[in-house]
């Protein structure tokens, strides 16, 4: 047991972090001689989160320093060993963990850079390599990647209703739990808010940290103008004043008081922060008491319960507010609380090593049914970057001269692809032979990615309410091989 469990959240071995079936399985596989056999899995999910239109790919740099560091530690070794079965044998016999040992991870890796607009049953992240490793690291993958995904794609939402203005994040205290604030802020950067009140997602991610003031603290003093000279004087040149512990419009005036005094002295107030009541008319009347009083750049930072709906309608109300303090709806997704990415099995190399089998997870619904192959996603983009329709194809046939993208829930529903038609492919190498390829992209450039990818899409795409589903199909003849193996493996399980 680890006595300092928040110090060793990132420590360099989680190669625990995995859900036990993943370490039978692995023994298993060794055991009937199935470690190297080669293996290709796809990380994707079914539907966007919030029953909107996109996602923004995120974790990649995360499952990057996972898969550097993924070798076994003689604690974790002797953790393994000690597991024990139902009749008290041991569950890994030691020339597994032997095996485990001195496992290297030699894998190969493509993804989708962080920052990437995703849609349904795109692969974000392709793992190509022996099937005891592409297995084993699924659970980390998923957790890694589902969580942030999701989180940026929230800001990515909240930063759409907010537009120009400016976002913070302020959800540490409503997180998930360490782990959950921490990669939430950085999710949250990445898909578009400003800044974040948590320092140490400052200190390790380099995200600009910013804040106000709490109630408390105007409760500590005498009276709401105390309190506000008493900030003012730690922070001449960079208060924000919360004026709603009492009356918010009194709250204003003693604000603006001091903000006189402060001018006095040389300096200016920053903001004032509105955290309850009816924020469209506070906000209004807040701006009219500050704008007369010779205050029109003093901003008005609104904050309580807030998300992208309730933006989008303070908005509608005419709201004056220039700042959105963001906690709880965004760092635990409230209203969708998880992504439900899969990561799912698709190639298995011949055992005679003569070539692929491609495989296929069947479901009632075809919408679950996996997709067989070694996949890319190509985008096809008009001449403005914006993005017309996605592509799956497997890489390891040849494609048709004339390509043709089949509605994977309605083969009725195709588009010709126009020759020479502008594309973009999603998938970038990331690991070769458990390599890291080169340096991943900076959480900045991964951030200004999404922020240019989302712009780039439709609004129809974007809006929150019934957004146009963007069209992702499969190459004719990857449906047509899926259909098959589908009709196959059905007849199959009859007979
Ligand atoms: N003009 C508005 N239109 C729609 N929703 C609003 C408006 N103003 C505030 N809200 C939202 O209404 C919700 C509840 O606010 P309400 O005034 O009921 O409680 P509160 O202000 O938090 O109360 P308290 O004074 O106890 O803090 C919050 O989510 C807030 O963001
Ligand atoms: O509302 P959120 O989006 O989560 O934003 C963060 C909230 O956290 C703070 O107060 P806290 O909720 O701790 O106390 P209060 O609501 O009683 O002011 C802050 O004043 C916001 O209201
Ligand atoms: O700085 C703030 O205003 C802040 C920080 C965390 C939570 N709520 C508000
Ligand atoms: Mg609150």
């Amino acid at each position: 047991m680890n006595s300092a469990p928040l110090s060793g959240l990132y420590a360099p071995s989680l190669s625990l972090l995995t859900d036990l079936y993943q370490v039978t399985m692995a023994y298993g596989y060794w055991q009937q001689g199935l470690q190297d056999r080669e293996a290709v899995f796809h990380l994707y999910f079914r539907r966007p989160p919030f029953q909107g239109g996109y996602a923004v790919a995120a974790g990649l740099a995360f499952v990057a320093d996972y898969l550097q560091n993924l070798t076994f530690s003689d604690d974790d070794l002797a953790y393994l060993g000690s597991l024990r079965g139902t009749k008290g044998g041991a569950m890994f016999p030691p020339d597994f963990l032997a095996y485990l040992k001195e496992m290297t991870f030699s894998c190969d890796v493509d993804a989708m850079p962080e920052g990437t607009v995703a849609f349904a049953n795109e692969p974000l992240i392709r793992v190509r390599g022996p099937l005891l490793q592409a297995q084993l690291i699924e659970t980390a993958l998923l957790t890694l990647v589902n969580f942030q995904t999701l989180i940026a794609t929230k800001a990515a939402r909240i930063r759409e209703a907010a537009g120009a203005d400016t976002v913070l994040e302020f959800g540490l205290r409503r997180a998930q739990g360490p782990d959950g604030g921490l990669s939430a802020s950085r999710a949250a950067y990445l898909g578009g808010v400003d800044a974040t009140s948590n320092v140490l997602a400052g200190q390790r991610f380099g995200i600009p940290v910013k804040g106000t003031h709490a109630h408390s603290w105007v409760m500590a003093f005498e009276d709401e103008e105390a309190a506000f000279t008493a900030y003012a004087q730690a922070f001449p040149d960079d208060s924000v004043f919360l004026v709603d512990t009492y009356d918010t419009l009194e709250g204003v005036r003693h604000a603006i008081k001091v903000a006189r005094a402060m001018r006095a002295q040389g300096h200016e107030l920053g903001g004032i922060r509105l955290d309850s009541g009816d924020l469209a008319y506070l906000s209004r009347e807040a701006r009219e008491l500050l704008n007369e009083a010779g205050f029109p750049q003093v901003r008005i930072v609104a904050s309580n319960d807030l998300e992208e709906n309730l933006i989008t309608s303070l908005k509608l109300q005419g709201a004056k507010i220039d700042t959105w303090g963001i906690g709880t709806q965004l760092v635990t997704a409230y209203n969708q609380p998880a992504l439900g990415g899969v990561y799912k099995l698709a190639a298995l190399r011949k055992p005679d090593d003569s070539g692929w089998d491609f495989t296929i997870k069947l479901s009632e619904q075809l919408a679950k049914t996996s997709i067989p192959g070694i996949l890319q996603v190509r985008r096809y983009e008009n001449e403005q970057g914006q993005p017309r329709a996605d592509m799956l194809y497997n890489t390891a046939e040849p494609l048709p001269e004339q390509l043709t993208i089949v509605d994977p829930l309605d083969a009725t529903r195709r588009r010709n692809v126009r020759p020479h038609a502008p594309f973009r492919e999603l998938l970038e190498p990331v690991f070769r032979r458990g390599r890291l390829v080169g340096p991943l992209p900076t959480l900045e450039e991964s951030r200004a990615r999404a922020h240019r990818e989302v712009l780039s899409l439709d609004t129809s795409v974007r809006r929150f309410l019934n957004p146009h589903t963007y069209p992702v199909g499969l190459e004719e003849s990857l449906h047509d091989y899926r259909t098959k193996l589908i009709v196959e493996k059905r007849a199959g399980r009859r007979a």
